[in-house]
């Protein structure tokens, strides 16, 4: 038995003038958790020392605050900022569930990071973008105060609808072989075409926007997404 699959619809491919409506569709068809991409720019920074984290500009906690006024369900927020530190208390009062930080900006301070993750009630995560060594994540999952997901980029982060990278699987291949029970998430370019290899290298959270937002039937999407991760897990 694996660990459980958790199909995340990414919201920034839905319609944001109609969140709570995108929302509700996505967990009537199925989906387990709602992904929230949260970006930001500092435009002075991006200017003038091109310092961003993606060059794109999403949703924050005002936003996440609306959504949770009309849903419980689980929001696995996605932080692709460069000082994460920051949104944790905003977040949390907003109502995140997830808070799944990158690696490349924590390696200061990820311990305070996790800790007060944990004290708001929320559930840490670590990404890695695709040019980043999966070696860089072993200490925060090995740690004393580990986090409890680890969100393998599949694309460069910032834009939904960019092409799947394969060479990403062998990262969770490896750490599904190092930790059989993690929460492994896969993130970018994921759909029926692309789920097979994402399921059978070990992945059991998976990100989807645009091949379940732009199908004509998203609860078969996500039922096929289900099914791939729950059989390659019944085979292994
Ligand atoms: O974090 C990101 C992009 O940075 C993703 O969550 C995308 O939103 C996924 O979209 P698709 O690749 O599935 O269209």
């Amino acid at each position: 038995m694996g660990v459980a699959a958790k199909i995340a619809p990414s919201m920034l491919s839905s319609d944001f003038a109609n969140l709570a409506s995108e929302a509700e569709r996505m967990l009537k068809f199925g989906a387990d958790w709602l992904h929230m991409d949260i970006m930001v720019v500092l435009l002075f920074i991006h200017s003038f020392l091109n310092r961003h984290f993606v060059p794109n500009l999403t949703l924050g906690a005002p936003v996440i605050q609306s959504l949770r006024k009309h849903t419980e369900a689980y929001l696995d927020c996605h932080l692709m900022v460069t000082n994460p530190l920051d949104y944790v208390e905003p977040l949390s009062k907003a109502g995140a569930s997830g808070f799944t930080f990158h690696v490349e900006v924590s390696k200061e301070n990820w311990q305070e990071l996790v800790q007060r993750i944990k004290s708001k009630g929320m559930k840490p995560g670590v990404a890695l973008k695709p040019g980043t060594p999966i070696e860089d994540v072993y200490p925060l999952v090995e740690g004393e105060n580990p986090v409890e997901m680890v969100l393998v980029m599949t694309v460069e982060p910032g834009f939904g609808g960019q092409k799947f990278m394969p060479e990403m699987m062998e990262k969770v291949r490896t750490l599904r072989e190092r930790y059989p029970s993690l929460d492994i998430e896969v993130d970018g370019g994921l759909g029926p075409s692309t789920i097979n290899v994402a399921a059978s290298a070990g992945a059991n959270c998976i990100v989807a926007g645009s091949s379940v937002f732009g199908a004509s039937d998203p609860s078969a999407v996500i039922s096929l997404l289900r099914s791939s991760v729950e059989e390659s897990q019944h085979k292994s």
